[in-house]
């Protein structure tokens, strides 16, 4: 420890961050995964000043770079204006945001290390992506894998110099002094010194706060991830493993205090393995360490009491009584150790050391939580399990050990987020959502992922990493430990198959988007070997759409290949290790999917389907897509005599036959296997009045007599006041089902929010799409009409309607809009929604899912702070089977009124 204890437990004050302009914009971001698996990247999308690119740590042993680089995200809100803001608060909104013309623009963070010996790797790398160059167009940032980044009119607005003589960067660190001069001399970069303390603290609290699942628990070989509650942070334990350790107890953002630190760290570890083992890299120490047996170097409890326990102070034999002991043996050189077992008792010897003084911190400080980071647990099993076997065992289980997935980068996290807005408490850790690139499973620590300057470097990357890939993933066989080391009977079992290299022992993270009011809740979604072989049985087919939806051309085909390949990766990657990417349930699996075949620029594999081009495959298929092509335009067309027929029922009747209309829509599924047999015969509407025939009540799940109580009941039926629709296909069901709601809705003075996806998959309907249904229904029901010039959807629709019958032409109606959810996926995972569905479920009390993915697999035992309506027909065998023990083309309709009220 410190000679001088005075020096390493100066108290320190809130942090006056220096005030740099310009500003990072962190409101609405979302992490990323970038193709490096040790360098997990942030999405910026409201990011609209120049800034400077990037920020580093420069540590004892390791220089941890953070920057960033453009992305162009497509618009979330297709209204004119967003829900529940009036155009003129919106004006004001622009106008507090300083007039900025600039359009938003994205970005992510990507992360890298190098070693602080070989600094000059580190300025080569800034030198070649061009970080240092203030004008962004300049640099070499722009990620042409996005669609849409980089383009013209983006470009021009980059074109700003911000730094014209040199440019600043935020450095903390010891090397932010050390090496400041070389820095200026090789690239005119000028540090912006920020504290170590103070950015490790800040790097810290944004993570806990930011990223779902950043911490972990490491116990026995199980990894458990845990969400931290925001108004229970503070106070924590946080111990840095750098080359030197630092332990601070944190109370709050720029609240804490140095209590201690040791000499014995990550430093000590790797400094001695070099010497005694000699290892030329780290890793190399830890794969020595998993065959090792320290019974032979170290001196254990039983080897002094002639091997016995000494039961009286709970030592076991085993125990190691001193580490090393064995090696005061006269009759040893250094060689006539094993190497591996050599490593495995320096790995104990400072793992279980580290612990042990943590422990004694927390337990001064009154500490139950103690975070670890620092690149040198490295997310290795066993220096964890150590580690937290240690404040386990010492603490009789009162303290917890957590780890942290961004471990390494807290200090450089922490000096880039000093660039932002001050308020960095105002981040929640679900307005962070993940996405995991193409080279995730692949890239090793050393990689800096694959070239992104075009799609074939992309491609070839992937051909080339495939061997590797496999290398990496590949298990390294561990003995299993013979004796504990750890001072007790129990012993740290690490269960964990083997110790993998870089990519693996790393955990990977991924996307940030804003919650909505709604509370959170756990996905419904299994996400075990079932739909891992689902998601890879269905791979060739979805290959095939993909490279039909762009024309079936060589270059499709060979993206195709590539996606392919990348995709059942990540699913090898996961089904090895669940844990890989954080906690990862089933709407993220697809998710994945999604984001995969964007890597690859299939941005819309199902393009095919929804407009029936393309598809030639067997006149089978080519009957089903051609209907499926047509399948909008029927729909609107029939639309006007339901709308009329639905005007003859009395109230009663009317609203069973929509929540009737609702779920026969859902049988519109082209995703389905089982409906798609069904669309052999029968027009549409044919299909629809069969389906609705079919569905006697009462149905699998039944809450509707409940829901019409709700609605046309005594005392309780006062319209709702807004509502939130997650509707499901493209088609007839949003065309036959979805819109005689809306406008029952509309009529009743319900404001109607329908939320559909941003992105495509499968058959749902894209939120882009919505507008245009929306303005052909509008030409027969003015109801309609009006709403959606409200909401911004129409402009100048007044000549369109052909339905003047209803409602005077001047009275206010509640208005529709079409906002975009944030996903890509047929599922829908609550705790991560688009900043945009968030603020419209502000005032929302009614939401109503739509479909199997939103209202079955996702969501269906998910409580909410309103009423909630669950509407899907079960077009699955499984589902029907497992989870409702009903049969196939059940209905479901669950209605659960708001608890509060
Ligand atoms: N690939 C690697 N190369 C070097 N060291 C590694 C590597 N992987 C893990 N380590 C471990 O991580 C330690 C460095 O951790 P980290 O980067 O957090 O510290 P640092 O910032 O360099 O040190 P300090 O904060 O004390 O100045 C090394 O001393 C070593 O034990
Ligand atoms: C000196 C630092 C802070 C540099 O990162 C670190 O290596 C450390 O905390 N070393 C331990 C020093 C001590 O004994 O408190
Ligand atoms: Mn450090």
């Amino acid at each position: 420890m410190a000679d001088d204890a005075s020096a390493s437990t100066a108290a320190v004050t809130p942090i006056n961050r220096s005030p740099s302009r310009p500003q990072l914009v962190l409101s609405g971001a979302a992490i990323q995964g970038s193709t490096d698996d040790k360098s997990p990247s942030i999405v910026l999308p409201h990011q609209t000043d120049e800034l400077c690119h990037f920020a580093v740590d420069v540590g004892g042993s390791l220089v941890k770079l953070v920057y960033f680089s453009r992305q162009a995200d497509p618009p979330l809100v297709y209204s004119g204006s967003p829900p529940g803001k009036s155009i003129k608060e919106r004006d004001r909104a622009k106008e507090a945001e300083g007039g900025r013309k600039n359009p938003i623009l994205g970005g992510r963070l990507h992360f890298v290390k190098f070693e602080t010996s070989k600094i000059n790797e580190c300025l080569d790398f800034i030198q070649s992506k061009r970080l240092h160059c203030t004008n962004l167009a300049d640099s070499a940032l722009f990620d042409p894998s996005v669609p849409g980044s980089g383009e013209g009119a983006i470009v021009k607005f980059l074109i700003v110099d911000i730094f014209p003589l040199s440019i600043i960067c935020k450095a903390t660190g010891g090397g932010a002094f050390k090496y400041a001069e070389v820095f200026k001399e090789r690239l005119g970069v000028t540090f912006d010194k920020e504290d170590e303390m103070d950015c490790l603290v800040a790097g810290s609290n944004f993570l806990l706060r930011a990223i779902r699942y950043e911490a972990f628990t490491h116990l026995e070989g199980q990894k458990q991830f845990v969400q931290i509650n925001h108004d229970e942070l503070f106070p924590y334990l946080l111990v840095n493993i750098g080359s030197g350790v630092s332990i601070i107890k944190v109370d709050g953002d720029g609240v804490f205090q140095r209590v201690s630190g040791t000499n014995l760290g990550g430093g000590t570890f790797w400094g001695l393995g070099r010497l005694l083992m000699n290892c030329k890299t780290f890793d190399e120490i830890l794969e020595l360490s998993q065959r090792g047996d320290n019974s032979s170097v170290d001196m254990l409890v039983g080897d002094i009491y002639g091997g016995l326990d000494y039961s009286k102070i709970g030592l076991s034999a085993s125990t190691i009584a001193s580490s090393f002991g064995k090696a005061i043996s006269g009759d040893k050189d250094l060689s006539d150790y094993n190497r591996e077992d050599l490593a495995l008792s320096l790995l104990r010897m400072i793992s279980y050391n580290i612990g042990q003084i943590a422990y004694l911190n927390a337990l001064q400080y009154g500490l139950k939580r103690i975070f670890f980071g620092g690149v040198f647990i490295r997310g290795h099993a066993y220096t964890m399990d150590t580690i937290s076997f240690a404040i386990n065992f010492w603490s009789k289980g009162e303290a917890q050990a957590m780890f942290l997935r961004h471990e390494g980068y807290l200090g450089a996290l922490g000096a880039f987020v000093s660039y932002a807005e001050p308020d960095l408490t105002a981040l929640r850790a679900h307005q962070f959502v993940e996405r995991f690139p193409v080279g995730a499973p692949y890239a090793g620590g050393e990689m800096h992922g694959p070239s992104v300057e075009d799609l074939s470097e992309k491609i070839s990357w992937i051909d080339r990493f495939m061997k590797r890939g496999s290398d990496i993933t590949a298990p390294i066989p561990m003995a299993a430990p013979t004796t504990t080391g750890v001072g007790g009977f129990e012993r740290p079992l690490s269960r964990a198959p083997c110790l993998r290299s870089d990519s693996s022992a790393a955990l990977n993270v991924g996307v940030l988007h804003l919650v909505p009011t709604l509370e959170a809740f756990p996905l419904l979604a299994d996400p075990s070997g079932y739909w891992f072989n689902i998601l890879l049985s269905t791979l060739p087919d979805l290959v095939e759409k993909a490279v039909a939806s762009e024309g079936a051309t060589d270059s499709a085909k060979k993206r195709g290949d590539a996606f392919a390949q990348a995709f059942r990766a990540h699913l090898t990657r996961l089904s090895e290790d669940p844990a890989a990417y954080g906690k990862l349930g089933l709407a993220n699996l697809l998710e994945l999917r999604e984001e995969c075949l964007r890597e690859f620029h299939f941005t819309d594999a199902y393009r095919a389907i929804k407009k029936g081009e393309a598809f030639t495959y067997g006149p089978d298929s080519y009957l089903v897509w051609t209907r499926a092509r047509r399948e909008n335009e029927a729909a609107l067309a029939v639309l006007p005599d339901l709308l009329s027929e639905l005007d003859t029922m009395t109230p009663s009747e009317r609203i069973l036959a929509l929540i009737e209309g609702l779920l026969a829509a859902n049988i519109f599924d082209w995703g389905s296997k089982a409906c798609v047999e069904l669309y052999r015969s029968g027009t549409i509407m044919e299909i629809y009045r069969m389906s609705r025939d079919k569905m006697k009540r009462p149905w699998r799940v039944d809450d509707f007599d409940l829901f019409r109580r709700r609605w046309i009941g005594e005392g309780n039926d006062k319209p709702h006041k807004r509502a939130l629709l997650f509707v499901d296909n493209a088609g007839a069901d949003i065309v036959l089902g979805v819109i005689p709601f809306v406008r029952e809705l509309l009529r009743r003075g319900t404001e109607v929010v329908l939320v559909a996806n941003s992105l495509p998959a499968v058959n749902d309907v894209v939120a882009t799409e919505i507008p245009p249904i929306i303005a052909e229904a509008a030409k027969y029901c003015d109801v309609l009409r009006r709403s959606a010039v409200a909401g911004g959807l129409l402009t100048d629709a007044a000549s369109l309607s052909k339905d003047r019958s209803q409602g005077n032409q001047d009275e206010p109606v509640p208005a529709l809009y079409v906002v975009a959810s944030g996903s890509g996926s047929p599922c829908i995972d609550l705790r991560q929604v688009s900043s945009e569905v968030a603020e419209a479920a502000n005032g929302a009390d009614l939401v109503v899912l739509e479909g199997m993915g939103r209202a079955v697999h996702t969501n269906f035992n998910a409580k909410f702070k309103c009423d909630v309506l669950k509407l899907a027909m079960i077009k699955n065998q499984r589902v029907a089977d497992k989870l409702l023990n009903g049969s196939l083309y059940d209905c479901v309709c669950r209605y659960e009124p708001d608890q509060q009220v």
